[in-house]
């Protein structure tokens, strides 16, 4: 070898920067051991027991189960509508009343709760009106909010001029438009008949996708919780605890609702109900 070539040889390779490693996201919530106990006049309600469960941003999250297993009182949880009686739970990295007092998230009902008194972009304004934005930026937000949820044309209507489905889509703009980074939804769509629920199914997917909001969600139908999710918590009761976490990453982020036809769908569905019956099991 030539000394050229030695030389050369010997050189130091060329300085590569490591990949910087991904630093994993702070939780959006973070619960752990999380309990809640109902004193009733029949003994006391174990509504939750012993839940851990992280939230990273962005992920979406549905919370599945039979009546009674606690889905709502979790979600009331973090919205700081109950006390936990044991546990920790954190929102954003602080407590439920801080990220409620700091306007953290919004919440969608079952029921679309508009005033009817009131117009579709005044219902949605009225957060706005609450937190004392200015005329201005409350028009502006509305009109954009509206137009995310395709209502632009019924600002002007009352609620009792709409369907249910798109009264359901302005209670989503109304708790969309202070733009908080958590979505909580309890069964917003649970009234709902099929075909309404479906389309409103891919508009909301469609919505996650551009807003990148974190959304936790509370439903009783399968097919509803694996084709909108990133993950499926299932949970059983007696107390309200979780018997199962089903990732659904595998289906991508682009859900056409004929996905549910395709043999990943129908398998995570089976998970899902392989759970359901598992938590039913333990309590016989
Ligand atoms: N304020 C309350 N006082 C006493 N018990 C309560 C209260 N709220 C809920 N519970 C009880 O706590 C348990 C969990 O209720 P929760 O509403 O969280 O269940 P869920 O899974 O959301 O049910 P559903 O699917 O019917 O809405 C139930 O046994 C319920 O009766």
């Amino acid at each position: 070898m030539s000394r050229a070539g030695a030389l050369a040889l010997k050189q130091p390779p060329e300085f590569e920067p490591a990949a910087p490693r991904p630093v994993p996201a702070a939780p959006v919530i973070a619960a752990r051991g999380l309990s809640l106990t109902y004193p009733t006049a029949d003994g006391p309600v174990h509504a939750l027991s012993d839940v851990d469960l992280a939230v990273a941003p962005g992920e979406f999250v549905s919370f599945i189960g039979p009546s009674g297993c606690g889905k709502t009182t979790l979600l009331r949880c973090v919205a700081d509508l109950e006390r936990p009686t044991g546990g920790e739970l954190t929102v954003n990295g602080v407590g439920a009343e801080a990220a409620r007092l700091r306007r953290d998230y919004g919440f969608v009902f079952q029921a679309p709760a508009l005033y009817p008194w009131r117009t579709i972009a005044r219902n949605v304004a009225l957060p706005l009106e609450i937190f004392g934005l200015p005329r201005a930026e409350r028009r502006e937000r509305v009109a954009r909010y509206l137009d995310l949820v395709q209502l632009s044309g019924f600002a002007n209507k009352f609620p009792w001029q709409l369907s249910g489905g798109m009264q359901q889509r302005a209670s989503i703009a109304r708790a969309l438009c202070f733009d908080p980074k958590l979505l909580l939804m309890d069964e917003p769509f649970g009234a709902l008949d099929e075909i309404v629920r479906d389309h409103l199914n891919a508009q909301l997917l469609e919505l996650w996708r551009k807003t990148a909001k974190t959304v936790l969600f509370v439903t009783h139908s399968i097919p509803e919780a694996v084709y909108l999710s990133t993950r499926v918590v299932v949970m059983s009761p007696r107390p309200g605890r979780i018997v199962d976490i089903v990732d659904c990453t595998a289906l991508g982020r682009e859900r056409p609702l004929e996905i549910r036809e395709t043999p990943e769908f129908l398998r995570l569905g089976q998970r899902v109900r392989e759970g359901l019956r598992a938590g039913h099991a333990y309590d016989a």
